[in-house]
Parts: C-alpha cells; structure tokens; sequence
C-alpha cells in the first residue's frame, strides 16, 4: 500500500537548487488554453496577436502533430519562448508535450525546461494514468530546473483521457505541490473506454432519453443527455478537494460554435475553470463562457452587500439567501474580479 509524504515534506524541492513550489496556485484568469501548431510557421507566427486575446497559450507537441514533425515543433515551441513576450500581456505560456512511454517525452522536458524555463508556466502532460506518472515528472522537471537555474517553478497539468487515469483522479490531483489541474480529453478518454463514437467532445445523438408511447402512437419526445457529466464531475471533486483547477478539454466539431458554446457553458457551471481553444473561432466562445454573466455578478453583489458577514437569512429578489448562498455568490464576484483586474471592459460591466 503506497504511503503519503509527512506533511513537512510535501512542500521540499524534489532536487537542490530547484525553486520551491508554489503554495497556493498563481492567481491567474485561464478561461481558454489556446492551443498552436508550433511546426506551423505560418501559425506559429501569429502567436503575438493571438496572445492578446486568449487567456493561455500553448504549443502543442503531442497528438496532432505529425510523427516526422515532432522535432520541427518543439524546435517551434522554443522559438515561440524566444520570439513574443507572453507575460507582457499577462497572457500564459504552456506546453503540452509528448507521452511519458513516447520516444520524445524526455527531450521535450529537457529542453523545454533549460531552454525555455523562464518563460513556460506549465508542462501539459497527456494521458496521465495514476501518481507515479506525476511523481516521475515531477522529480525531473526539478532536476532540470536546478540545472538551468529556473526561479520560479513550473506547474504540471494532468490531462483525464484514460479509463485508469480517471479511477485515479483523486491520488493524481494530490501527488504533487506542482499540479496546476486537469484537463478532460473526451477523444482519447472515449477510445481508452470502448466507446462507440467518432466525436471528440460534445453529445451524441444516441445517448439520449425517450418519452414513454403515448395511447395515440404520436411521437415522442427525446432529448440527448452529456457523456461527459460523470467525468467532468468526478474530475471537479478531485480538483477541487486539492486546491487545484478543472477545465474542459477539446470541442473538436469546429464549425459547430453552438455545441461548443453549450459543451463550454456545462463545464463551466459544474465548476470548471476554463477550457481548450483549438481554432481563433473558438477563443472568443471561451471568453463570454468562462467570465460570470453580467446580471449573476450584479445579484451576487447584491447578497455580498444584503450580509456583510455572510451570516443570517434575508430575502433578495424573492429568493432566501444564507450563508451557503453567500459563498457561492462569493465565488462569482471573486471570480469576475479576477476578470476585471485583466479586462477594463468587463470591469465596468460588472461595475467594478
Ligand atoms: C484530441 C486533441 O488532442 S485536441 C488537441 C490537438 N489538436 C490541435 O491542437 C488542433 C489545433 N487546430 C488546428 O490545427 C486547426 O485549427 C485545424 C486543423 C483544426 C483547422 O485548421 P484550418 O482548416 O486551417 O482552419 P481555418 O481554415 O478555418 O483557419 C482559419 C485561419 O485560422 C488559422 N488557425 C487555425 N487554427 C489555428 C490555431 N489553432 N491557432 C492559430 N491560428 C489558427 C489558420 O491558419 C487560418 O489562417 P489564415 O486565414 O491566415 O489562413
Ligand atoms: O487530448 C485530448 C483528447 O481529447 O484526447
Ligand atoms: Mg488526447
């Protein structure tokens, strides 16, 4: 049976000279990880402009990047620490790399780490199986840190896309001080699991709920239901009992913007901080979804302000309020004051 780390251990840096890991995570707006080709010169170059409008972005060195370009896109990825200030806009800069059983993994990390440390926020790490994937990447990243002599640590985020991988969710979540979160990844999740669909996210027009017959023979009405609620809910219990972050994954039907913008809004009422962009279309999406609609802020406020100390029972707008309402409207007005440090627009709107 694997034991935990004592307390005072937890928070020690895995190798000497590596920097300590955070405490508490950065407080950072992540409503969108926009994802790039990095190989892709052409798009590649546009990082500058898209940085300006997504929250994080990432090169991508994983899936959907061909074979015989692995190398040309983390050559790519470190090209993109060197050409645009991401920090400049307050804008993240990630990687997602290759799996740890692939024959890339270990030099995307090494050279990510000591050629692009200063400047990557986070090592995406897909197909995350259990605590011994994290503690292995872990301990090296902090190897490579202290060799390149990186200040700030860099955050480690899980991506949920095996069957096994989502049995262990919990013990992934706390294996280690440097988990920033975990991503759903509804393809591979989908083929880990056998199930039948060619999808990458969203619903199915299979999986659904039937009326019973009426007497007379008319139709009956059925309305699909979401794959994805168990998962997206066990992945937010186990983020959110380690202090860590939730998000949604890819929405792969890229002209299908409706299914997306309601596959985005489900994840974000069940807790879910953000999610992937794969195409510009779907960053402005992401944007109006993962930010709190104006009139929820207006009425959080208003039971902020109804119950100073958060205690008690009043009525606003016909609605009883408490202290579990005070909490959940305190996570609204939190969350829309994040946006509006970043975005004066949205300041205002929220009347900040
Ligand atoms: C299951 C998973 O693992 S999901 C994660 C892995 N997948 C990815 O990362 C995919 C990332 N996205 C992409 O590669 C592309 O968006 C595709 C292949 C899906 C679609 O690409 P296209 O067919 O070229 O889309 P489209 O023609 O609509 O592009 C419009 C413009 O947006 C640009 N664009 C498309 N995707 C991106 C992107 N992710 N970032 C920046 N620019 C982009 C195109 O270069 C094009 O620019 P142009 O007008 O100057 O020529
Ligand atoms: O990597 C993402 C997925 O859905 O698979
Ligand atoms: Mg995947």
């Amino acid at each position: 049976m694997s034991k935990a780390k004592p307390p005072r251990s937890f928070f020690k840096p895995l190798a000497i000279g590596a920097p300590a890991p955070f405490r508490e995570l950065p407080v950072n707006v992540e409503r969108m990880i926009h994802f790039v080709p990095p190989h892709i010169e052409k798009v590649r170059a546009k990082s500058g402009d898209i940085a300006k409008k997504a929250d994080v972005i990432l090169a991508n060195l994983e899936d959907a990047i061909p074979t015989d370009a692995k190398e040309a896109a983390r050559a790519g990825a470190l090209a993109m620490a060197k050409e645009f200030d991401f920090a400049a806009t307050g804008t993240g800069f990630w990687a997602r790399v290759n799996c740890l059983n692939s024959p890339w993994f270990l030099d995307d990390v090494t050279e990510l780490v000591t050629k692009a440390g200063n400047q990557l926020d986070v090592i995406m790490l897909p197909k995350v199986e259990g605590p011994w994937d994290i503690h292995y990447a872990d301990q090296l990243i902090a190897q490579l840190e202290a060799k390149a002599n990186i200040k700030r640590p860099i955050m480690l985020h899980a991506i949920l896309e095996t069957a096994e991988g989502v049995q262990n969710v919990e013990e992934i979540c706390l294996a280690s001080p440097r988990m920033h979160g975990i991503s759903l990844g509804p393809a591979d999740l989908a083929a880990s699991r056998a199930m039948k669909t060619t999808r990458v996210g969203g619903g199915h027009p299979f999986y659904k709920v039937i009326e019973d017959p009426h007497a007379d023979g008319s139709a009956r009405a059925a309305a699909q239901q979401d794959l994805w609620h168990y998962t997206v809910a066990k992945m937010v219990d186990a983020c959110c009992t380690a202090g860590i972050k939730a998000f949604y994954g890819p929405f792969g039907d890229i002209a299908d913007l409706d299914a997306c913008e309601q596959q985005f809004k489900n994840a974000f009422l069940m807790g879910c901080a953000g999610a992937w962009s794969l195409h510009p279309n779907q960053i402005k999406i992401a944007k109006d979804v993962f930010s709190p609609a104006i009139d929820e802020v207006l009425f959080a406020k208003k039971i902020l302000e109804a119950m100073p100390d958060g205690s008690g029972v009043h009525m606003i707008d016909g609605k009883m309020q408490d202290d579990a309402t005070w909490k959940q409207a305190k996570v609204i007005v939190d969350l829309a004051k994040q946006i509006a440090a970043k975005d004066h627009d949205m300041a205002s709107a929220y009347g900040f």
